[in-house]
């Protein structure tokens, strides 16, 4: 018999199976919804408790029939025969028949792990592992390793061969694919590890660190689900086109209860995608910021009055400049919230006032009287308004334009050159909003400034309570009242159960600081690989901050080896561009050759622009995937223009932006310009490993030495 007649034989008895599992996927599927329907229908009974129940019960069933209704492409995508003659399915969802007989075991399922982790070497009782590649229903294709031929039955049937170079060949998407079918040993392990303390995945280029995270949040929920689907997965990525790219995996698993931010979006109501020059982004990363913050947080509000005079009861109160500012020095100690403690120093005003009043004032009312009576008055209102206002974050940043107010909240933190780096630098937040860097600094001001307490209740009949703003000007009971309340903290401060962080060597401190207030209580996964940090601060720093949000959590270390991505002759360049600034440092083995080599154009600068545009269009023809056109990150726009009206294939990039990212065939241009410094080079070194099949590198000048 031919080979290609056993594969259509086998091909037939898998598709017996599949058929099998889908007939029982639609009997789920109208059972699912016949009682979602059930549960509405509870509605007609009433009592709060059947209510609650029937919220419970609809939640479960549309939840149940939302993941059944998921297009399942390939559900079934692995047999594992065992020595015990047992067999056993894997897909990406566990089924069962009418019996309750494991039709499919779930790819999280302890049952499952051996797919992933047997070996030759370490058969873990698989004879055979087979790989059903499938188009919607219909079962295409057999991969099959034989991992114990002694054990194996003299009829069994071995086709194919190899399950995952099969697979790294295809063209890429617009977004990143599962690769639930071939994880390796090594992958699986960090998948599966412990859900509790920190997980932490190095490795270089293209050895699945990203996949790994997001299978690894698909497994946490799958194995405790009420803990991380109730407290909720927050996975953090250096770019908003990063997040879109990674963003189809977990539903395409099946999970769509995480949170996908990128560090520019973490903070609720910004999404910030504009970025700062390298060394400005790392100014303004570093801890140091932190005290330069401080300083404009407890810092006199810019015009407000120097001077406060009410004519009462016809004495005339007075308070000067330097009664002003001792108040509010006052009210405001180190390390208080100044939205916190605003009624504080409206209580000082009062106070300084009553004082005043005793000696001058000759009918005075009982002191409540008299705060009611300036607590009325507009004029008093304004003033306070004007010299106590509640602050925003994004106001007090601003500030921060000034140059006088920046050298002065600067001066002794950061050195005069420094201090010039930053000038300029928050001039566009009125205008554009802020940079990725500015939003961490945003989140610190929050923290560093409080938010306004809240009333516990609001006494609409009470005569002396002031309307909307400034309830804390009311009466002394009031303001007590305020004291005792809660904080309201905007939900977007939520604690969440697990913290993904993806792209973590480029996590400046002061974005730790951020993203560590979100993970108070949270278990980790870091995924990074810091030869292609961009970051150039301080390195013991950056460690300080790291280690203090991840805390004394326990810590899992894994390292990944093997590059999937790039053929060996791309990888190739990007590596000879690392050896030069870092000799030793291991790098992933990259096992897919293609046979072409990368191209490298060298062009006058009048031609590069033509040249560039014909080189994508090389690529358009040579590949059927995505095209990434990756430019240095002040010409993106320009160079866009450059293969403007060419298909949506191709996507133009920053090398900053190309973080993460994957394309069929990439056209760098101007490496050179990439390449300027030692943080330069690292970047070079990231935006030449994101081709899977075809490199072009076009430039104006020689850049193999320009790497340092
Ligand atoms: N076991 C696997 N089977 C199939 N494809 C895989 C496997 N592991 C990784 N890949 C593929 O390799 C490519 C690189 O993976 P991924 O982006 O997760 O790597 P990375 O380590 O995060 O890369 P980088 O650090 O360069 O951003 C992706 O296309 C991914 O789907």
């Amino acid at each position: 018999m031919s080979d290609a007649t056993v594969l259509q034989q086998e091909i037939a008895v898998e598709q017996q199976h599949v058929d099998r599992v889908y007939a029982r996927l639609a009997d789920l599927r109208q059972d699912a919804s016949r009682a979602e329907k059930e549960g509405y229908q509870l509605a007609g009974v009433g009592t709060f408790g059947a209510l609650v129940e029937r919220d419970a019960m609809v939640f479960h069933r549309a939840r149940r029939r939302h993941a059944l209704d998921a297009e399942y492409e390939g559900l079934v995508f692995g047999r594992l025969d065992l020595t015990s003659g047992a067999v056993h399915y894997v897909g990406r969802m566990g089924i069962r028949d009418e019996e309750s007989q494991s039709l499919v075991v779930d790819w999280r399922a302890p049952a499952a792990a051996a797919f992933y982790r047997a070996t030759p070497a370490d058969p873990l009782g698989v004879v055979r592992r087979r790989m059903i590649q499938s188009a919607r229903e219909r079962v295409t294709n057999i991969e099959d390793d034989l991992l114990d031929p002694e054990a194996a039955p003299a009829d069994m049937r071995v086709v194919g061969d190899g399950a995952l170079l099969a697979s790294l060949s295809k063209a890429t998407g617009r977004g990143m694919r599962d690769i639930v079918a071939t994880i390796q040993r090594e992958q699986d392990d960090a998948i599966r590890s412990p859900a509790s303390g920190v997980t932490i995945v190095t490795g270089g280029p293209g050895t699945g660190k990203t996949a790994v995270a997001l299978h690894r949040a698909a497994y946490l929920l799958y194995s405790d689900r009420s803990r991380f689907a109730g407290g909720g997965i927050l996975v953090v990525g250096p770019s908003g086109v990063f997040v879109d790219y990674i963003a189809t995996v977990l539903p395409s698993l099946g999970e769509d209860t995480a949170t996908l931010r990128s560090l520019g979006s973490l903070v609720a109501g910004y999404d910030a995608t504009r970025t700062d020059p390298t060394a400005v982004a790392a100014l303004k990363g570093s801890l140091r910021m932190r005290r330069v913050l401080e300083r404009a947080s407890h810092d006199a509000v810019p015009g407000a009055p120097t001077e406060l005079r009410l004519l009462y009861r016809g004495a005339l109160l007075r308070l000067d400049a330097a009664d002003l500012e001792r108040i509010r020095r006052k009210a405001l100690p180190r390390g208080a919230r100044r939205n916190e403690v605003r009624g504080t120093g409206f209580d000082r005003i009062f106070d300084a006032l009553w004082t005043q009043a005793k000696g001058s004032v000759k009918t005075l009312p009982e002191k409540q009287e008299f705060e009611a009576e300036l607590a009325d008055r507009t004029d008093f209102r304004d003033f306070l308004r004007a010299w106590w206002p509640r602050f925003t974050p994004m106001r007090v940043l601003r500030w921060l334009a000034e140059p006088a107010r920046l050298r002065g909240y600067a001066n002794g933190l950061l050195s005069r050159e420094e201090i010039a780096l930053l000038q300029g630098s928050f001039d566009g937040l009125a205008e554009h909003g802020p940079t990725i860097a500015d939003v961490a600094l945003l989140d610190e001001l929050d923290e560093l400034m409080g938010r306004p307490r809240q009333p516990a209740r609001k006494n609409r009949n009470n005569p002396f309570h002031v309307r909307d703003g400034v309830q804390e000007v009311s009466t002394y009971a009031d303001r007590q009242a305020l004291s005792r309340a809660q904080i309201v903290r905007d939900e977007d401060y939520r604690d969440y159960a697990h913290v993904v962080v993806d792209e973590a060597q480029d996590v400046t401190p002061m974005q730790w600081r951020m993203i560590g207030r979100r993970g108070a209580y949270a278990s980790w996964t870091i995924v990074g690989d810091p030869a292609q940090t961009a970051w150039s601060g301080d390195a013991e720093e950056l460690d300080r901050a790291r280690d203090k949000a991840l805390g004394s959590r326990r810590r899992n270390t894994y390292s990944l080896t093997t590059n999937y991505r790039n053929s060996s002759e791309i990888f190739a360049v990007a590596a000879r561009v690392i050896r030069t600034i870092m000799p030793d440092l291991p790098l992933p083995s990259a096992v897919r050759s293609t046979g072409v080599e990368p191209v490298d154009l060298v062009v006058g600068a009048a031609q590069l622009p033509e040249a560039v545009r014909e080189a994508a269009e090389k690529h358009l023809s040579d590949v059927d995937g995505t095209i990434g056109v990756i430019t240095p990150v002040l010409r993106r726009d320009e160079m866009a223009g450059w293969v403007a009206g060419l298909p949506e294939r191709i996507q133009v990039v920053t090398a900053l932006q190309a973080k993460g990212m994957e394309y069929d065939a990439v056209v760098l241009v101007e490496p050179a310009e990439i390449a300027v410094d030692a943080s330069g080079t690292r970047t070079l070194y990231v935006a030449l490993s994101r081709a899977t099949q075809r490199l072009t590198t076009v430039g104006t000048r020689d850049w193999h030495g320009a790497a340092r």
